[in-house]
């Protein structure tokens, strides 16, 4: 898993230098059928990479986004009447659910797909008019990490030449916004060396918590879910990932002096909101943390801050790696060793990956 994440860096300038090539085939959907209502499709890390970037995608390319779980749209949802565009997303192409979702629409022929994978020869490949590379080769630990990041990032770029298309984007701020992503990729090493750090810190204190809630806002609700996602699948602790108020509004009463909340601080509209929170509950209990992308003009030790000046709609391509890394660490400084399978034959019995 670690492997992996070291390699984000390089994935992701990979990603950036090859996206006119990868893109074609988006780029021609976009041109002639200018879709303006995206329905996307998917489930864990890709729902939560796509969550993660249905703002971003929404503003510059004036869309509007609306993702669905597949297997209730398969059995219980339909397609709503203005969606012109489905695309699937499943970075490894075998999940069941996703798949037959995509068939669903595929079959029905009224609207363009598209599947947004890093297996283009996978099963789920059969089943859209394009199948789209999500540039980050195949990975082979479950728990993705690299295939994460590289899915938000490839989902961006698509915005951009969206916006790009429908004339929301020109030349000078395509330039500006690619410069953007550019820049923010060169933060990933400094963000792994701080984040180790900080698990050194707090290792101790961290290994030994029996429930985590992580809360974010807008662009950062996608990163909550995806450290719920990391953090069930390896340190096996009920964790959750909040949206703000959302949380605020029941979950909170389940706190006590064992549970940890993860702040994901971004910026933005809602950070005082965030603080006042957090406030609240460090008062009763002492596990709370955040992780701030921005630099803290007051230093706690409980906050791992990444002091990165970028736009707060970007934060996913920066604020799940702290949760990678965490939960590896975590992981490990429990004891797990993630090698030993555990459900073996979940997948023969339950066939979610086909
Ligand atoms: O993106 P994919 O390949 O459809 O996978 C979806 C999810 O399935 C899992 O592999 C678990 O079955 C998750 O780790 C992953 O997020």
């Amino acid at each position: 898993m670690m492997t992996y994440v070291h390699e984000e860096q390089q994935v992701c300038r990979e990603i950036l230098n090859n996206y006119e090539r990868n893109l074609a085939s988006f780029q021609q959907i976009i041109n002639k059928k200018k879709p303006r209502n995206w329905l996307i499709l998917a489930t864990g890390s890709s729902a939560n990479a796509m969550l993660s970037v249905k703002y971003y995608i929404e503003k510059v390319a004036d869309v509007s986004i609306e993702i669905q779980e597949p297997f209730n749209f398969v059995h219980y949802g339909k397609i709503r009447q203005s969606a012109d565009f489905v695309l699937a997303v499943s970075q490894g192409g075998h999940s069941y659910s996703t798949i037959e979702a995509l068939k669903k629409v595929y079959r029905e022929d009224r609207v363009p797909t598209a599947v947004l994978t890093s297996k283009l020869d996978s099963p789920i490949a059969k089943y859209a008019d394009t199948v789209i590379d999500i540039g980050c080769g195949v990975e082979k630990v479950g728990f993705v990490t690299k295939g994460f990041t590289a899915t938000v990032l490839t989902s961006l770029l698509m915005g951009i030449l969206a916006g790009v298309s429908y004339g929301e984007v020109g030349v000078k701020e395509k330039q500006r916004k690619l410069d953007e992503l550019n820049k923010a990729i060169e933060h990933i090493p400094i963000i792994i060396r701080k984040t180790e750090q900080f698990y050194t810190q707090h290792c101790k204190e961290l290994n030994s918590i029996p429930r985590f809630a992580i809360v974010g806002y807008g662009p950062s609700v996608g990163t909550a879910k995806e450290g719920e996602t990391k953090f069930t699948e390896t340190i096996r602790v009920p964790t959750q990932g909040f949206e703000l108020e959302a949380y605020m509004h029941g979950p909170y009463l389940e706190v006590n002096k064992n549970y940890s909340l993860i702040f994901l601080k971004t910026g933005g509209v809602l950070a005082e909101r965030m603080e006042k929170l957090k406030e609240y509950f460090s008062s009763y209990t002492e596990h709370c943390f955040s992780i701030s992308m921005n630099e803290e003009s007051e230093r706690d030790a409980k906050t791992l801050s990444l002091d990165i000046e970028s736009n707060e709609l970007l934060s996913p391509l920066f604020m799940a790696i702290p949760l990678q890394i965490l939960a590896y660490r975590i992981t490990t400084g429990k004891g797990i060793d993630l090698g030993v399978r555990i459900f073996d034959d979940f997948d023969k019995v339950l066939k979610s990956k086909v």
